[in-house]
């Protein structure tokens, strides 16, 4: 085959301009004969208008730019005849050439792009698809030097931070049970009076099951699922409880603790790790305990953290590296080549891709962005596949028992022969994951048949031993002793079984607060893989980031950040994420962005896209015109009084009091009218974006009278109205999510929800994070003269809101109020201009 027409040059000195149309591996074999042959190479423009020149960097330009693409054949004929190279065909037949998504020197300059291709995974042969730039120097560069904390200042300003938020726990916790009767606390739901021992058995590594019941009522010789039921309370698998005698003070000491295991009506597990030997037969009573624990490993992990600072003596841990990239010391660095790798996952788009190829080129640390929707997970999957596929030894983590489950489920399902270990109390995993927990690895290991032996002798013992009197002394104390030899030898064997089974593991996975709580602290990794990082305490990351020698931070800052610090402590800095403070220190030069998003219409997303990711996010065809319309059985909306369909922009700010007209925009129509197949089509059961605006109602915002919370009975009657029209066009209650910031107005729109939308869930945005609703409805409470929105201006916060909703998103709020602030009213104007917009008058008149 003969190359395309070009001018005849001279055979020397010639500096070859390819068209934009090259694919990814033709850009790759350019990239390695730029290598091999010391010749210029560089990467040129963004997107549709990228040129590589390839040659001698003073020779003369040989311009292909007017061939729309070229064949591999072309390709390797041209820089034979233009540069004398005849080895280009070697670079595509050796099928090991990294595939890069863009190149330069400068990568920060460049960054990569999806070429305006959605979900299009290479079609390119060879199998290698390492997509991230390659320049000669890999380096990431410090952009930020304000957001680098000084190590020694981090831990030590964390420290107290840490010890406050103790303290206010502490506090809390003890006003609960001291400052008020045991009636109360009870009513208060933080204890339960007047229990009984109904069962114990032996548990993982020697600890004790204690079954508890009620005693008042209590049936004799029936099983705990037989006795009466237990009075409302608010215990829950992982509270930390004290056992007390019931007619003990307040301030008593207990007689032991435990973790609460199972809550059932009538009983309440609770694993203890030494039973007492005297005072379990009488009516007992327990207490919520604060959670001591997990704050005193925090402050392990940042002494920790602060020893590798000291240098001389101290051990290099296998962290030092990383923490050098966090405290600013060293820049990130990465493979000069990214390596190869051949995705598991086929249909990864191409964003996703440059990602894992980031990724896996990381010599320390790596982030990806995952903005909402863009298959954040699904590229953390993919990556622990390639690592574990180089044999890596990977450290799975994440700040939510459901986030590491829900990775753990997804890795078991792609490579169900990897040998993945859950870490964790079995009473806080998903039932899904349980046959990957380290409890269910362990009875399946040799190792622990002697211990179950060990244990069904206990549960014998225990059971003798509830059936003594108070008089049988010798006999019980007799018993304990056999039973304290049994339970060292059990967790002797279980320990062994234990080590085995986690020095065999390819991948561990692990809350961040859980690897504080678990022995691992001899055990080290070669990558630790962080999702959901944005959500996690820096001090908690770290636990994570001492233990391996690369770091890989999955999530997305400008979601909302954790939730579980108190005010005080957040606001000074306790609630910083590790993943931000990088983000802002090296900008996307050790990061990127995924994308491209599969959950939302365009015009629920564009919104996201405009005002928080520099408009780069894309809708996968399979969503971008999605409706509810489209949904089966789902009928046009009843018509609320009133509603037009008319030009956007009918209200000017002047206009906003009393009921107005309302309009369905044109580019409502576009977006909402058509179908997935791009035609128009049946008329969409409700628009894709819905603004109901309360301003002039008279729907005055409401202080709780206990508490800081507000709420707006006046809104609440509105959202009620706009769900049941979604229920009546034929939306299933369990597709609607309702989401408020304010736990008053949660309060009041569950009170009001009729027995009809009882699966509507209604939440705060907290218990939306990380999940999708085919439609959202959100009330915005805030309505008062003084224009005041207080944390509803979060900008993350209300990201998250939005970008719930799939096919629909409704917006009720007094638009006057919130329009006060900038970012509120960016929104508002949005969903006016692109939305239908209806008065709350018309739709609930009063
Ligand atoms: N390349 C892809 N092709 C098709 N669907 C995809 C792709 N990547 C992700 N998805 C789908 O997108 C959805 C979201 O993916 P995933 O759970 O990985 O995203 P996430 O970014 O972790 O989500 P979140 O926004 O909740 O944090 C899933 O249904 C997933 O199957």
């Amino acid at each position: 085959m003969s190359p395309p027409d070009t001018d005849k040059h001279e055979e020397h000195d010639v500096l070859l301009l390819f068209p934009p149309g090259l694919t990814p591996r033709q850009r790759a074999v350019l990239h390695a004969v730029g290598e091999a042959h010391s010749l210029e190479h560089v990467s040129e423009g963004d997107a549709g208008a990228r040129h590589i020149r390839l040659g001698h960097s003073n020779g003369q330009q040989v311009d292909l730019s007017q061939h729309s693409s070229l064949t591999d054949q072309q390709l390797c004929d041209l820089l034979e005849q233009h540069l004398q190279i005849k080895d280009a065909g070697a670079h595509f037949q050796k099928g090991t050439v990294p595939l890069i998504e863009e190149q330069g020197p400068d990568r920060g300059s460049s960054h990569a792009r999806t070429n305006g291709k959605l979900g299009g995974s290479s079609k390119s042969g060879g199998g290698s698809a390492g997509m991230k730039a390659a320049g000669p120097v890999r380096g990431a560069t410090l952009q930020n030097k304000a957001a680098c904390p000084e190590l020694d200042d981090f831990v030590a300003s964390t420290l107290a931070l840490v010890e406050l938020e103790r303290e206010a726990e502490v506090a809390a916790t003890q006003e609960a049970s001291l400052a008020c009767s045991p009636e109360t606390a009870q009513a208060r739901g933080r204890s339960l009076l007047n229990l009984r021992v109904a069962d114990a058995e032996g548990g993982l590594l020697g600890r004790t099951l204690l079954t508890l019941v009620s005693n008042k009522g209590y049936l004799a010789g029936s099983k705990a699922a037989a006795q009466p039921e237990l009075p409302p309370h608010k215990f829950s698998p992982h509270d930390i409880v004290a056992v007390k005698p019931n007619k003990g003070p307040p301030e008593g000491p207990p007689l032991c603790t435990g973790v609460v295991y199972r809550v059932k009506d009538t009983s309440l597990v609770i694993a203890v790790d030494d039973v007492p030997d005297e005072g379990m037969d009488q009516p007992l009573r327990i207490e919520k305990l604060a959670n001591e624990v997990t704050y005193q490993r925090l402050k392990t992990t940042l002494n920790n953290l602060s020893k590798t600072s000291r240098g001389g003596g101290a051990e290099p841990c296998p962290g030092c590296s990383i923490v050098d990239v966090c405290f600013g010391r060293a820049a990130p660095r990465f493979a000069e080549t990214p390596p190869s790798w051949t995705p598991h996952n086929a249909g990864l788009d191409d964003s996703q891709r440059a990602a894992i190829g980031l990724a896996l080129g990381a010599k320390d640390m790596a982030l990806i962005h995952g903005p909402p929707g863009t298959g954040k997970t699904t590229a953390v999957v993919e990556l622990i596949l390639q690592e574990v596929a180089r044999g890596s030894r990977v450290l799975a983590t994440s700040a939510s028992n459901i986030a590491v489950d829900n990775l753990v489920e997804r890795l078991v399902r792609a490579d169900p022969k990897m040998r993945i270990v859950r870490m964790g109390h079995p009473a806080r995993l998903l039932p899904q994951v349980l046959d990957s927990s380290l409890e269910a690895h362990v009875l399946r290991s040799d190792n622990s048949s002697l211990a179950k032996d060990c244990r069904k002798e206990i549960k014998a013992l225990n059971a003798q031993l509830l059936k003594l009197g108070s008089k049988d002394r010798a006999e019980r104390r007799q018993i304990r002793g056999d039973l304290r030899r049994l339970a060292k030898e059990e967790r002797g064997r279980q320990e062994a079984a234990v080590v085995e089974v986690v020095k065999g593991a390819q991948v561990i996975a692990s809350t961040l607060t859980g690897l504080l709580q678990h022995n691992l602290e001899a055990q080290v990794f070669d990558v630790v893989v962080v999702d959901e990082a944005a959500q996690a305490l820096e001090a908690a990351t770290w636990a994570g980031l001492l233990k391996a020698s690369r770091a890989v931070l999955a999530g997305d800052h400008l979601q909302h950040t954790h939730t579980h610090t108190h005010t005080h402590t957040h606001t000074h800095g306790l609630g910083n994420t590790l993943f931000e403070r990088l983000q802002a220190m090296y900008g996307d030069s050790c990061s990127h962005m995924l994308t491209v998003q599969y959950r939302m219409n365009t015009g629920i997303m564009q919104w996201s896209s405009d005002a928080l990711y520099q408009s780069k996010l894309l809708a996968h065809p399979s969503v971008a015109d999605h409706t509810l319309a489209d949904i089966p059985d789902t009928s046009p909306a009843p018509s609320a009084a009133g509603a037009e369909k008319g030009a956007a922009g009918r209200k000017g700010a002047a206009g906003r009091s009393g009921a107005k007209a309302s309009s369905t925009s044109s580019a409502a129509k576009a977006k909402g009218n058509k179908t997935a197949g791009g035609q128009d089509a049946k008329q969409p059961a409700q628009p894709v974006l819905l603004l109901v605006d309360t301003a002039g109602c008279g729907f005055e915002e409401q202080q709780e009278d206990e508490g800081d919370s507000k709420a707006n009975p006046g809104e609440a009657k509105v959202v009620i109205a706009h769900v049941s029209r979604l229920v009546q066009s034929g939306v299933k209650p369990s597709d609607i999510g309702v989401i408020t910031p304010y736990n008053a107005q949660v309060a009041l729109l569950r009170e009001l929800r009729t027995d009809k939308l009882q699966s509507v869930e209604i939440s705060s945005v907290d218990g939306f994070q990380g999940r999708e609703k085919e439609a959202i409805v959100i009330s915005m409470v805030r309505s008062n003269d003084n224009k005041q929105v207080g944390f509803l201006a979060d900008k993350r916060r209300m990201n998250v809101a939005v970008t719930r909703a799939r096919r629909h998103c409704a917006i009720i709020c007094d638009s006057e109020t919130v329009s006060a602030d900038p970012f509120l009213k960016g929104l508002v104007s949005y969903f006016e201009a692109n939305g239908e917009y209806l008065s709350a008058e018309e739709l609930a008149p009063s």
